[in-house]
């Protein structure tokens, strides 16, 4: 039977047996869901044979942990791994049905904030197309990142419901569940110690199983829900105490009720604490019971088990292994540390101050009571092997989580290679010191799969045909499109991939938002969670210098631009929520400019998520990534971007450094203070001031935005932000605006000439395989886990 034959019978039979329906009466989920049973059928074959063979080999195995998985859909991450996209088209056009429509009606699973959720979902699919045996723990939110709306350009969150609607992608486990303690006390009789929690949930897990590319193998990731262990109490209920009686359910499930919408800011939350020991507790238990069935002896852990700690979010893991090991199992403190951590490794994700999670110790000790004594033994046992080091992690009646992984880990890693090197200098000198060869480097990647091959058909078609599909999972190859790229009638084909998936996206925002702009224009795009040291300010301020500038001279020969936002602020973060509100006001107000009309509008596309990623990145032109230097540690959006075809407009920053490397300097523009630059610009006194003066443009645009010409009937609305870019300025928009603003005319004049665009558009493609997730991954396996594939 063709696979399309089969593909179709499967379908067919899951609209009847699981949904009850025959195509004449199903509805569009119906249809969604049968195709996805279809394609889970095939996948699950995949996976059962994938964890035979790892038990069968007996192979070590990867962890890990993290709070965040922001995957997105998963349907057509199936289709394509599959390799069933003209079969599943084939099927739903016979019944009249739209691939694309079919698609979209599934929601995304947004179980994350930005790039640190995204990369452990583009690290699990990395993982299984290599075939290298690995789980993925995280938590189950019922209610993921928040839906983001405007009213009257304000952001506004509305709680997410994936959950809600059918969800074809998960195996519950009622088998697999694990008591989770909390708060309680510890008891001490000789040389047993206990600790006996005062409140206990369940941990329950739900299994998605993650294919890869051409469905060769797939692995597991184990999501917990919280579960009370007596959800109903029959004796409030029959005292008529109904909320009463359903409480301990809806206490439990709070655990694992939703996602904490901050990205790089810590919440110091007592329900986050207990969200990051839910996780990390319930996966050591069940990587432990794994491991004793297959092999028994502990002291063999570090050569079968390596987990990975997806920044200090699961730092409490060191800890809890030492207490199993020793409380639990009866090893000595020391032999339990060092298994611990002959297992553990931690990525830090970030240098921002405000990121880097430190507990305060009474809430702590309230919680978790026998770790933070394990707590205190790690630093003491560390600080006898480093007699000559000088900060704890317990100073200041505070728990650091940074300084408690790093300890706890056999390897520590960046993401970017600045970021490692300031990790180097910055938040680790005292440890990197005391330990010169725990820090390495792993530049962070992204799957092809999802952000080429999938999100981008017209792109992959072009480079199949021209160099073989062999790319998809060996990126590298794209190399091989340099001698195609001397070819002007390639070219040619390359651009217009680029304008038809710009004249999709310009249809999609006309239908689905009303906005209707000129696929000719240049897509200057810029997504990603608001944060001001990402700079969104600096890119509407430099708009608006340039709207004014136009204004002075519409007959001049502007480069018609099209500004793309999308972005979501922490809901806290009212500065960020200032700064949407803000490209809004001046969207309002410039996009309805007779004068300016035809060479600048400015959209910001409301609940910006992976779907919309998706749409978004193949109809760039330009990519902004413009964080003032030193504090993005890498970035992956930048990757998708360039992979796209969308050249840079950026800092060196994170991984634009390496990006820049890759594609050449000639097909980058760069502007902006290096991070060193950036430290000597803060000592100099009133340096937003001076630059203010500097630049009359720039002082024009501070000047309509205070004068409230985007607020009219509230002049003093971004009073806030004027002031402290005047001001403080801490992340230095100011300062970087004057040689920002020469890259973005530099960027005008290169767009004009359209076959030198396509030109330096296709070499960014061509020359960004090596930031494949694929091997990003590879250097985790050889560099910090010693994991084999089994491919
Ligand atoms: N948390 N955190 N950190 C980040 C991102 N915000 O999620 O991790 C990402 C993944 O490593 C980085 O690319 C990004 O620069 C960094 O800020």
């Amino acid at each position: 039977m063709s696979p399309t034959a089969s593909l179709r019978e499967s379908i067919i039979q899951h609209l009847r047996y699981s949904f009850g329906k025959d195509p004449e009466h199903a509805i569009l989920e119906d249809w969604r869901m049968a195709l996805s049973y279809a394609v889970r059928d095939r996948i699950t074959d995949a996976w059962i044979g994938a964890t035979g063979k790892t038990y069968d080999s007996g192979a070590k195995r990867v962890y890990y942990l993290s709070m965040e998985f922001l995957i997105g859909r998963l349907l057509e991450d199936g289709i394509v791994n599959l390799e069933l996209v003209d079969e599943a088209k084939a099927v739903l056009e016979e019944f009249g049905k739209d691939y694309g429509t079919v698609l979209s009606d599934e929601p995304d699973a947004a179980l994350g904030n930005g790039g640190l959720g995204r990369l452990a979902a583009c690290f699990l699919e990395s993982l299984s197309t290599i075939g290298c045996p690995a789980h993925g723990y995280g938590i189950r939110y019922e209610h993921g990142l928040f839906r983001q709306s405007f009213v009257d350009g304000r952001q506004v969150e509305q709680p997410e419901h994936w959950l809600e609607q059918r969800h074809a992608w998960e195996f519950e486990r009622p088998e697999v569940r694990y008591r989770i303690g909390f708060g309680g006390h510890v008891d001490r009789r000789g040389e047993t110690v206990r600790w006996y929690p005062a409140e206990v949930v369940e941990a329950e897990a739900f299994d998605t199983p993650v294919i890869g590319w051409k469905g060769r193998w797939a692995n597991t990731l184990r999501l917990w829900s919280g579960r009370a262990i007596h959800p109903f109490d029959l004796d409030r209920f029959n005292h008529g105490d109904f909320a009463g009686a359903a409480q301990p359910e809806a206490l439990a499930r709070t655990i694992s009720r939703v996602l904490y919408p901050d990205d790089t800011t810590e919440q110091g939350k007592e329900l986050r604490l207990k969200q990051e020991y839910f996780l990390t507790a319930a996966a050591l238990r069940d990587i432990l019971r794994r491991f004793n069935n297959q092999f028994g002896d502990l002291r063999k852990l570090p050569a079968k088990v390596a987990i990975q700690l997806n920044d200090t979010h699961p730092a409490i893991a060191g800890p809890e292994l030492i207490r199993v090991l020793h409380d639990e199992r009866g090893l000595s403190f020391e032999e339990s540390m060092e298994i611990a951590r002959g297992c553990l490794s931690y990525t830090n994700h970030t240098l921002l101050p405000e990121a880097l999670e430190t507990w305060d110790e009474t809430l702590f000790g309230r919680l978790l009571p026998r770790h933070i004594e394990l707590i205190d033994q790690i630093d003491s046992t560390h600080a006898k092997q480093n007699p000559s080091r000088m900060n704890s992690m317990r100073a200041d009646h505070q728990v650091k989580m940074g300084q408690l992984s790093f300890v706890m880990a056999h390897h520590v890693n960046g993401v970017s290679a600045l970021h490692t090197e300031l990790m180097k200098t910055t938040v680790f000198e005292e440890l990197h010191t005391l330990h010169p060869d725990r820090i390495v480097n792993e530049t962070n990647g992204v799957t092809p799969r999802r952000w080429l091959l999938a999100c981008n058909p017209r792109l992959a078609g072009l480079i199949t045909e021209s160099i073989g599909e062999g790319w998809v999972d060996d990126l590298e190859q794209l190399k091989g499109l340099e001698p195609f790229i001397e070819d002007t009638g390639w070219l040619d084909r390359y651009a217009q991939v680029k304008r038809d998936n710009k004249a999709e996206l310009s249809n999609w925002m006309g239908t689905t938002h009303g906005l209707h702009v000129d696929p000719e224009m240049l897509f200057d795009v810029q997504i990603k969670r608001l944060h001001e040291y990402k700079r969104q300010h600096l890119n509407i301020l430099e708009t608006i210098a340039h709207w004014a500038e136009i204004r002075d001279n519409p007959t001049a020969d502007w480069t018609p631009r099209l500004k793309l936002f999308g972005g979501k602020a922490a809901p806290g973060y009212f500065f960020a929520k200032d700064i949407i509100r803000l490209i809004n006001d001046a969207a309002a107000v410039i996009n309805a400019d007779p004068v300016t009309a035809p060479y600048l509008k400015i959209a910001f596309l409301p609940n910006y998520n992976v779907s919309l990623a998706e749409r978004m990145i193949p109809a760039a032109d330009l990519s902004e990534q413009i964080s003032t230097a030193g504090k993005e540690a890498s970035g992956t959006g930048n990757m998708k971007f360039a992979l796209n075809g969308a050249p840079t407009v950026g800092t060196l920053d994170g991984a634009n450094v390496e990006i820049r490397e890759h594609v050449g300097a000639e097909n980058f523009f760069l502007f902006g203070m290096t991070a060193e630059e950036v430290m000597e610009r803060r000592k100099v006194e009133g340096h937003a001031w001076k630059a203010v003066q500097a630049d009359p443009r720039l002082k024009r645009a501070l000047d309509l935005i205070r004068d409230g010409r985007f607020s009219p009937g509230e002049p003093e609305r971004y009073h806030g932000i004027t002031a402290n870019l005047e001001g403080a300025d801490y992340f230095l928009v100011c300062s970087d605006f004057t040689d920002y603003w020469r890259a973005q005319r530099e960027v005008d004049t290169a767009f004009k000439d359209t076959r030198a665009w396509a030109k330096m558009a296709a070499l960014n493609t061509a020359r960004s395989g090596w930031f494949s997730s694929d091997r990003t991954i590879r250097g985790y396996m050889a560099d910090i886990w010693g994991a084999q594939s089994l491919l």
